[in-house]
């Protein structure tokens, strides 16, 4: 059994994979302290432990250690490179592309072998495109859906009830208002993403807010939860 790990700046996702299927998954929020929560992921003999990080090189001993001890295993750290299987980086140091989405793109190119457009929204919102030649062609970072409220939030005074829902459109009351801001600044977003890959991309996302996003987007956008783990399930795999 290979567990697989995948830690962002709010949650820490996990899947134990056998023969290249996923057995089981989960999520669980960290509060900044992902190798705390290992504990809670279920017991299993481990042939292999691969994790993908985000949250600072400072992590890893800690993770290691949290991984021998919870499953008597060897832990490998995914990283980003210049190049996998005809997937090209475009980043001039390509090891400081986050390596989340690196896996989102590895998943992506994996599975089509052509254009796609990937997002990624989690704590924060990433965009990155990929050419049908497997050129990465880059993309960008903006504040996640939660993110952008709370930036309105902090920088200004108005009294705001948290117990709203989002809609479609546009607000009538200050809830609303924040809400379908923060919303459609996404959705603007991931528009302006989708024009720069072009037509023929695949487009595909991912993310904690993935499964809202996603309602509000053209259907041929792909709603694709497990897309990190995946990229990291065919890392491990060569
Ligand atoms: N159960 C949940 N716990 C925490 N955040 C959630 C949950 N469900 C949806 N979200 C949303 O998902 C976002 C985090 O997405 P995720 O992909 O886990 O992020 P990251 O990869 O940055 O850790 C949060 O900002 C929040 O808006
Ligand atoms: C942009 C990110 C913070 C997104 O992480 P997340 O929102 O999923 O926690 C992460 O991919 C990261 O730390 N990237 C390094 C900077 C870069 O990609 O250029
Ligand atoms: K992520």
């Amino acid at each position: 059994m290979k567990l697989l790990i995948d830690i962002g700046n709010t949650r820490l996702k996990w899947a134990l994979a056998r023969d290249g299927q996923f057995l089981d998954q989960g999520a669980i929020s960290h509060e900044g302290e992902p190798a705390g929560v290992l504990a809670q992921l279920p017991a299993a003999r481990l042939s292999a432990c691969w994790i993908a990080q985000v949250t600072g090189q400072a992590q890893e001993a800690t993770l290691r250690e949290a991984v021998r001890s919870h499953y008597a295993c060897a832990c490998e750290f995914a990283r980003s490179s210049a190049q996998w299987h005809g997937l090209v980086n475009a980043y001039r140091e390509p090891e400081r592309l986050g390596v989340d989405r690196w896996l989102a793109m590895i998943a992506a190119w994996h599975e089509q072998r052509g254009a796609a457009c990937v997002i990624d929204a989690g704590t924060a919102l990433t965009a990155d495109v990929i050419g049908a030649d497997g050129r990465h062609q880059g993309g960008f970072i903006a504040a996640g859906l939660q993110a952008q409220q709370s930036a309105v939030l902090g920088t200004t005074r108005f009294a705001f009830r948290q117990d709203v829902d989002y809609q479609s459109g546009l607000g009538r009351d200050t809830e609303s208002c924040v809400r379908q801001g923060a919303l459609l600044a996404c959705l603007g977003a991931i528009e302006r993403a989708a024009r720069a890959a072009g037509p023929a991309a695949h487009g595909l996302i991912t993310g904690g807010d993935a499964p809202l996003l996603s309602r509000e987007l053209p259907d041929h956008w792909q709603l694709r939860p497990l897309l990190v783990l995946e990229g990291l399930a065919a890392l491990s795999e060569g």
